[in-house]
């Protein structure tokens, strides 16, 4: 419990009507959620506007109100608090109410449209490795030390994040490395909370259906850097054309890691097999459990992040070296008749790309490549025809499938993707509507040796449609296949 007038520590509050020395038990942003002694936020959304609910917030006993416009009527027994911007005010009021947890611990935040649940695991196993005790919020789960605490978001709401921050300090926990998405910047889930340094990881093509333009989506990337305290470090990508434009107006420190320039973290590939990846990192050479390219940039950035911490650059390579990816990010399992099944969590133009790339840099002409690949409904639409059209030019056969329909018919999704397959391509390419259906379809016509990626979904366990989680999990489905098929 905390005063109101202790939340309201750093807000900008226009107009206030009633006492702020009353008790709040906790702080909602859903209305549905409220009763007696609740503070309600009033955050316009995109299906709905929180100002909308102030008055079922009243009757369900909410001890206090913030909102960009006070209602007309008022209740006597609530304070009502102006502020300029509601989904702000949340997020410093959230942190100011667990008393700040992100300034008692080592925070470090990871944006970029790929690569953020990758680097977060690694350092959250990398500092668990060297010895201390840590939190992970990322879009696969919420971790504090080996706890699992699943999660909804790849960055969670306000009040969620800093009530997992104040249980990791509770617990402990010295460091915190968590995903930053896009939407999170713009909806201020992390305005409040102080952050020991930031990394970026790469920006392509995503989200558009959110931000509208690629520029709006740079900039939320971008407004992450800009929050960044005087004495933290801002780590990124040198090999990025955008790397430097988000560290433009930074207060922290800048700090940038290549595999192509001579910046401060350096690394070259000697090796990329589909044992792992040969690096020199820094003069020292390592071999690395995590497959393609792209996780050199994974693996490098994890490194910086340690070092610039204070860690031990040698003793940081040599637990690196021997750490696992994330669930669901360029995982394999090769059947009985030597059929390579890969699970990646591919699902943006960039990061499909990548993975086949990887595939064709570690495949013998002899494989075929088949490639089985949705997008997801009510997300960015433009990705659609490109992903297709990337799939067909890396692979040697192509299944156009289902992902997470959501509220969108998935055979609308298809036709989307089908625009995207040139006529050349047209006799590499099926479409198979039933996820599972395009996985049986896949290990049919593969032969011994040859090589399915299963693209998008990774870790995920459950199919979305219509607003139902249906269990679906692309390894064991795999899995099963191959062994009712007899492959
Ligand atoms: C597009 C988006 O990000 N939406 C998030 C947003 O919802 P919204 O803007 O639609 O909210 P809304 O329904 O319009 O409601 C506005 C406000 O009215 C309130 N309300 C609503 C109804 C009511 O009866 N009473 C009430 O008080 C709501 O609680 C809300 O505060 O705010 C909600 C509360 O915090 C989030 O749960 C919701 O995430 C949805 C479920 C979602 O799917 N988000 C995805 C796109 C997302 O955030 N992804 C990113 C990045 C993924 C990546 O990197 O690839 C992530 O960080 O996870
Ligand atoms: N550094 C990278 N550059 C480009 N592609 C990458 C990189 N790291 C991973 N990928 C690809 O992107 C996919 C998603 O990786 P990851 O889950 O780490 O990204 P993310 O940024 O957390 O994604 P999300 O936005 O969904 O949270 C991987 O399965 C892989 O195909
Ligand atoms: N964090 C991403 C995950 C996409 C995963 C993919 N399987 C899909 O459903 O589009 C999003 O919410 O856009
Ligand atoms: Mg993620």
């Amino acid at each position: 419990m905390q005063s109101l007038q202790t939340l309201l520590h750093k807000v900008q509050v226009l107009n206030t009507i009633g006492s702020l020395d009353v008790p709040v038990e906790s702080i909602a942003f859903d209305s549905r959620k409220v009763q007696a002694g609740v503070l309600f936020v009033a955050v316009r959304g995109v299906q709905a506007d929180g100002h909308a609910f102030i008055t079922k917030a009243a009757e369900a006993n909410a001890v206090a109100i913030v909102c960009e416009e006070l209602p007309v009527e008022k209740n006597s027994a609530v304070t009502y608090i102006q502020v300029k911007d509601s989904a702000e005010a949340l997020g410093q009021m959230a942190s100011n109410f667990y008393d700040n947890p992100s300034a008692k611990l080592k925070l470090v935040g990871v944006t970029g449209t790929n690569g953020k649940t990758t680097s977060v695991t690694l350092l959250h196993k990398l500092f668990r490795e060297l010895g201390y005790h840590v939190g992970l919020l990322s879009t696969v789960q919420n971790q504090i030390n080996e706890e699992i605490i699943p999660s909804t978001h790849t960055t969670p709401d306000a009040v969620t994040l800093n009530e997992l921050l104040a249980k990791m300090v509770k617990a402990g926990c010295t460091h915190c490395f968590m995903e930053v998405s896009s939407h999170a910047m713009v909806q201020h889930r992390v305005v409040g909370l102080t952050f020991a340094g930031g990394v970026f990881t790469n920006i392509t093509h995503d989200h558009l259906d959110y931000h509208e333009t690629f520029d709006a989506y740079i900039k939320a990337k971008k407004s992450f850097f800009d929050m960044l305290p005087k004495g933290a470090f801002a780590l990124v990508n040198a090999d990025d054309k955008r790397g430097l434009v988000m560290v433009q107006n930074t207060r922290a420190s800048i700090h940038e890691f290549s595999l192509r320039k001579a910046t401060e973290f350096k690394a070259r590939i000697i090796d990329n097999t589909i044992q792992g990846l040969h690096l020199e990192i820094d003069g020292n050479e390592i071999w690395c459990k995590l497959i393609g390219a792209f996780n050199a940039y994974n693996l490098l950035g994890a490194y910086g992040v340690a070092v610039l911490l204070g860690e031990d650059p040698t003793e940081t390579l040599t637990v690196l070296s021997a750490l696992d990816s994330a669930a669901g990010r360029f995982d394999y399992i090769v059947s009985d008749s030597q059929i390579t099944g890969i699970i990646d969590y591919a699902h943006t133009p960039d990061a499909l790309e990548n993975v086949l790339n990887t595939i064709q840099q570690i495949r013998t002409p002899l494989q075929k490549v088949i490639t089985i690949v949705g997008c997801g409904g009510n997300r960015d639409a433009a990705k659609r025809p490109v992903m297709a059209d990337i799939a067909c030019r890396l692979s040697d056969k192509v299944i156009l499938t289902s992902d997470n329909p959501r509220f969108e018919e998935p055979q609308t999704i298809l036709a989307d993707m089908q625009k995207g397959v040139k006529p050349l391509d047209y006799k590499k390419t099926l479409s198979v509507l039933d996820r599972k259906e395009a996985i049986n379809t896949a290990i049919m016509l593969a032969e011994p040796n040859d090589i399915i990626l299963v693209a998008g979904k990774g870790h995920e366990t459950y199919q979305e449609i219509q607003g139902v989680k249906y269990p679906f999990d692309d390894k064991q489905v795999l899995q099963e296949t191959f062994q009712q098929l007899g492959k």
